[in-house]
This record gives structure tokens, sequence and C-alpha cells, in this order.
């Protein structure tokens, strides 16, 4: 049996302002890190050992990773960060308010945009400053690979490319990742592990903060999936 961790950051700035974040680099709230640091026990009452760490270029991520990583005794472990493991891009819905973008528009869009699983947002348009190609961390990759808006569908096809030449070889290799990104290339990652068809992944949620761990077979397959806080509510 092969063990994977996946954990949403904690709560960020943009979260608890109730914002469109996307690639847009806020950091953890207050409750964010107090999430993290929750996560970190919970892993450790648990006996969770993974061996190897995965995170985006983001910085919610990076620094849930490394609060559980301080805090589980963990900042030895092997750690890449890809671009690949990034949030879902929200276009021109970076920084605005979704309940505000609800009554401008109707629940319906914003719902639509948000857990649907191929209608994009609005692009960024050329010239704006949020485009990723300013960034020098993603200067190498490439102006074409760079996104200015994602639907679900466009993250899943940008996120498994990692998910097969890092995240998989490291599973076969006997290794137990841990995976800390975001809500949507969470999503996108945990809808093809347990192959939820397109139209179900409306409902699918993954909150701030909470180890869900996957028992996987040899071949990768799914046996069975958890969430810890589940185990202790049991
Ligand atoms: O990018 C964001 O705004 C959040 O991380 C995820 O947002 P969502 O729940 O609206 O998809």
């Amino acid at each position: 049996m092969r063990q994977l961790v996946l954990l949403r950051h904690g709560q960020s700035t943009w979260n608890r302002e109730n914002r469109f974040t996307g690639w847009t680099d806020v950091d953890l709230s207050e409750q964010g890190h107090r999430e993290a640091e929750r996560a970190a026990e919970q892993l450790r009452r648990h006996h969770l050992a993974p061996s190897i760490c995965y995170t985006s270029y983001l910085r919610r991520a990076i620094r849930t990773l490394w609060i559980v990583q301080e805090q589980c005794d963990w900042m030895w472990l092997p750690t890449r960060a890809h671009w690949r493991l990034n949030e879902r891009h929200y276009g021109a819905l970076q920084g605005l308010n979704k309940a505000e973008a609800a009554r401008d528009v109707g629940e319906a869009q914003v719902h639509l945009w948000r857990r649907s699983f191929d209608v994009a947002p609005p692009p960024l348009p050329d010239g704006d400053t949020r485009l990723p190609d300013q960034e020098a961390r993603y200067r190498a990759i490439g102006k074409e690979a760079m996104p200015r808006a994602e639907s679900l569908k466009d993250t899943i096809a940008r996120t498994l490319p990692y998910w097969e030449e890092a995240i998989a070889p490291a599973l076969r290799a006997g290794q137990t990742p841990l995976v800390v990104a975001h809500g949507n290339s969470l999503r996108g990652l945990v809808k093809y592990l347990d192959g939820i068809a397109d139209d179900a992944i409306v409902d699918l949620e993954i909150p701030t903060g909470q180890p869900l761990v996957y028992e996987l077979d040899d071949a990768l397959h799914p046996l069975r999936h958890y969430y810890l806080r589940d185990l202790e509510d049991a």
C-alpha cells in the first residue's frame, strides 16, 4: 500500500477577504498560520511520515509547508516547488470580491466560473501588469505556457504532467509524498485519482489546512481516502 498526503494551504489573506486569488501571491492570514500548525499536529499525531514534499510557486502554499516542516521536524525532507501545482489562474477576476461579483453578474455565473469543469474566467488582457510572464519566477517557462485564465480543465491539463513526471514516479519508488497546493489544483488531482465525472466535480470542495490521505495500490489506484480530522471525530 502506498500513501499520498494532500494539503490545501491554510487560509490566506484573500480567502479571508473573499477575493478571487488565483496566481496572486498573497500570504497566509493569522488563521491560516494556525490552520497550518493544526495540520502539522494532526500529521504527527497520526504518524504520517512523508519522505518527499511538493508545493507550488505561491507563498501561501510554501509557507504552509514550511510551518508543517518546522513543527514536525521535517525541514530536512527533500522539497520541490513547481508552478504546475499553482492555483487555477483566475484571470481578470483576480482581486475581485466574490460576493460583489455575484451581485454584479449573478450567483449562477460566479458559480460557473468557480466550480464548473470547463468554463474559464475572463482572461487578463495584453499589457496587464498581473500577467505571469512579467515575473522572474515564471520567466524560464516560456510565454506560450503561461495562462491568462484557466478553467478547471485547463488547470488539470497543466498539473497532470507534473504528477506523471515527478509525484507518480516517487510513489512507485516507494516514497510518501506530501503535496501542499491549492483548492483547484488539488480538486483537479482528486478528480483524476478518483475518476470523478466532469459534471460531478461541481460538488467537490477542498477545505484549507486539512490533511487528506490517499492509500493507493501498486498501480496507483486509490484504495481509500480520508481527512485526518474525520479520524478524530470518529
Ligand atoms: O484562488 C482562489 O480564489 C481560491 O484559492 C480558490 O477559490 P474558489 O474556491 O473560488 O475556486
